[in-house]
C-alpha cells in the first residue's frame, strides 16, 4: 500500500487504529480449540468484528514463530484474510547482512503479502536497504521502542543527542517518507516532539497504549500530523477485551472506543 492511499484510509475512517495480532494459543477462549486453526479462526473472528475501526493490522510474528510450521501457517491464512483496504504490518524486527536480509525482504514482501515489516537499525545501512527495493513496500525501523529497556542503548547520550535521535536522523536519509517509518513506543509521547523536528512528515508506528499504559491523548498532541502520520497499535487490550464467546464483540466495542477518541484528535 503506497502512502496516499494509507492516508486517504485514515481520512476516510477518521482513525488511525491499528490492531496488534498477537494472538497467544494459551488465550484463546476455550469454544474455539476445538477448532482445526484455532488461531487464525480467532484472529477472522477478531478482524471481522474490527476492520470498521482500524486501518492496519500488526502480526507480532514471535506469537506464531512459536508454534512452529502450524504457526506459520495460521500467519500465512490470517495475512492473506485481511481486507486489501488495510496496512498489513509484520512485527519481526529483523535485519542482517546484506544477502541475509533479502532473504528477509523476499519473506515479507513476495512470499508473504505484507506491506511493511518492522527492522533493527544495529546492523546498519546494508541490514535496512533491502526492505526498501520494493514499490509500496516499508520498512519501519525502531526508533525509540516502549520498554524500559530502552534507556540502556536507545536513550544514551552521545555528544549532545540521543542515540536514538541519531538513528532516526541517519536513517531517514536512507529512504523517503514513501517507503520508511519509525516506530516511537506511546510510553514515549513526549518524546514524539523532539522525534518530529527530524522527520516531521514520516509515519510512525507507535506501540504502548492500551496494556501498557501509554496515553493515545498526549500521542496525539506530540506526534499527530495534517496527514494523520500515526498508526497507534494495540493488542492485548483489542484482542483479549473478552475472555468467552462474546470475545470478538467485546474487541469491537474496545476498537470502537479507540476510534471514537482518534476521531476528535484527526
Ligand atoms: O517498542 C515497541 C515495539 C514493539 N512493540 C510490540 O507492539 C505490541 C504491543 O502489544 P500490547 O499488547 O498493545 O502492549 C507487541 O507486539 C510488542 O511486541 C512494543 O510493544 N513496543
Amino acid at each position: 500500500m503506497n502512502r496516499n492511499s494509507l492516508i486517504a484510509e485514515i481520512k476516510r475512517k477518521r482513525t488511525l487504529l491499528c490492531v496488534g495480532l498477537d494472538t497467544d494459543i494459551n488465550r484463546i477462549p476455550s469454544h474455539l480449540k476445538a477448532s482445526p486453526d484455532a488461531v487464525f479462526e480467532f484472529n477472522k473472528q477478531i478482524i471481522d468484528a474490527t476492520y470498521d475501526w482500524c486501518v492496519a493490522y500488526k502480526i507480532n510474528t514471535a506469537f506464531y514463530e512459536s508454534q512452529g510450521a502450524k504457526g506459520w501457517e495460521s500467519l500465512e491464512k490470517t495475512v492473506n484474510y485481511i481486507p486489501g483496504t488495510h496496512f498489513k504490518i509484520a512485527d519481526a524486527k529483523r535485519g542482517d547482512i546484506g544477502n541475509t536480509s533479502d532473504q528477509y525482504a523476499k519473506a515479507f514482501f513476495e512470499t508473504i503479502p505484507f506491506d511493511a515489516v518492522t527492522v533493527a537499525p544495529y546492523m546498519g545501512s546494508d541490514s535496512i536497504k533491502p526492505f526498501l527495493n520494493y514499490p509500496n513496500k516499508w520498512a519501519i525501523v525502531l526508533g525509540l521502542t516502549s520498554n524500559k529497556g530502552s534507556e540502556d542503548f536507545q536513550q544514551q547520550h552521545i555528544g549532545n543527542h540521543f542515540l536514538y535521535e541519531e538513528v532516526i536522523r541517519k536513517t531517514s536519509q536512507w529512504g523517503t517518507p514513501e517507503n520508511l517509518m519509525f516506530v516511537v513506543g506511546a510510553t514515549k509521547a513526549v518524546e514524539l516532539s523532539s522525534i518530529r523536528k527530524i522527520i516531521p512528515s514520516h509515519f510512525l508506528l507507535i506501540p504502548g497504549v492500551g496494556a501498557q499504559g501509554g496515553s493515545l491523548s498526549e500521542v496525539c498532541k506530540y506526534g499527530l500530523t495534517e496527514e494523520g502520520g500515526l498508526l497507534i497499535n494495540a493488542s492485548r487490550a483489542v484482542i483479549y477485551a473478552g475472555h468467552d464467546a462474546n470475545f470478538a464483540k467485546e474487541a469491537a466495542k474496545v476498537a470502537k472506543q479507540y476510534q471514537s477518541e482518534m476521531q476528535q484528535y484527526l
